[in-house]
């Protein structure tokens, strides 16, 4: 029996076909375990599932096959200790960024008096750069400042396991950067665990402990789990700078470019590899020439790059 703090075995998911078409397998074999405390990213192509891993790991979907335990416990529906940030913010228009806050925490501890759970909310308003607007409403913040309420609401409540779906997709690159670093600091306070979808390949090493790469769609697969072994805290600026850096970026861009397509669910079947392959792109490519460190294009240092992902089609 595993000891992992999540466990996923097996998991498939099949959406029915519409109109007398094939039901859609999105993914099937996924397996994966995240320890206590660990930061995993997940990356691959638009449309391989995802987003729907998440919505499972959160509770608000089902799985068609396996199951995902969380502390022992199978995970059937969601729960305050799942907490879920999406790309579109999701605040309650009508309440204060303060009070939105305030809600999620007033829910999680029922004992604590009102003092408390505005000191508490506060607090973590604070620690994401809104102190001085806790009284706004969303509509009168900008889309930087209400996905940062977001953040802030999903860490107060202190969930056991944080699931980010692209939660920065919509903030453009500047104000990005800066709730990275937000993320990064808060993270590196309390240390839960998070599991989050990105399609931004330096965010995934910058934020990261493993990256999980899916293949694409359908019956997509976890294919490998990227350990980025980077020393912390990280920097944004600083850790382009690292000799390994490059590697481990080639390693993830040449899969999302070349591989993710070819790896077909069945080589991996006959492989046994139902857990994904662990790799290490530094140790795998150290007998490989120093270029292997070198930025494949001088523009590539000048800003993180987003990855752009491409369409799965299900045909
Ligand atoms: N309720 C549904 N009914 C039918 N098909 C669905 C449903 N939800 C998702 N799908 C399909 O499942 C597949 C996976 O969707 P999902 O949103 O999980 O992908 P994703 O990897 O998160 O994509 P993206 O990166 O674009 O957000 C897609 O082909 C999508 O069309």
């Amino acid at each position: 029996m595993s000891h992992a703090f999540v466990e996923v075995q097996q998991a498939a998911k099949r959406f029915p076909g519409a109109r007398g078409e094939e039901d859609l397998t999105v993914f099937e074999n996924v397996s994966f375990q995240l320890d206590k405390g660990e930061f995993v990213c997940i990356i691959g192509h638009s449309g391989c599932g995802k987003s729907t891993i998440m919505n499972a790991l959160a509770g608000l979907d089902s799985l068609s096959d396996g199951a995902m335990i969380m502390d022992g416990r199978e995970i059937q529906g969601p729960s305050l200790a799942r907490g879920v940030v999406f790309q579109n913010y999701s605040l309650l228009p009508w309440l204060t960024a303060l009070e939105n806050v305030r809600f999620g925490v007033r829910a999680r501890w029922k004992a604590w008096d009102e003092a408390r759970v505005t000191e508490h909310s506060l607090e973590y308003l604070e620690m994401v750069g809104l102190k001085g607007v806790e009284d706004r409403k969303p509509a009168q913040l900008s889309g930087g400042m209400r996905q940062r309420v977001s953040i802030a609401r999903a860490f107060a409540t202190k969930p056991e396991l944080l699931l980010l779906d692209e939660p920065f997709g919509a903030l453009d690159d500047l104000t990005r950067g800066v709730i990275q670093d937000e993320l990064v600091k808060i993270w590196g306070q309390d240390r839960q665990t998070v599991f989050m979808i990105t399609h931004d390949v330096d965010e995934a090493i910058l934020l990261a402990d493993r990256i999980f790469l899916m293949t694409n769609g359908p019956q997509a697969r976890i294919a490998e789990a990227v350990e980025i072994d980077l020393p912390r805290p990280r920097a944004r600026a600083e850790i382009v700078k690292h000799p390994h850096f490059y590697r481990i970026r080639n390693y993830l861009v040449d899969f999302l470019v070349n591989r993710s397509g070819e790896l077909r669910t069945a080589d991996l079947d006959r492989r046994g590899l139902h857990y994904p392959r662990a790799v290490n792109p530094v140790a795998e490519s150290a007998t490989d020439s120093d270029s292997a460190d070198a930025p494949s294009s001088a523009s590539a240092t000048d800003k993180l790059v987003k990855f752009t992902p491409k369409e799965t089609h299900h045909g």
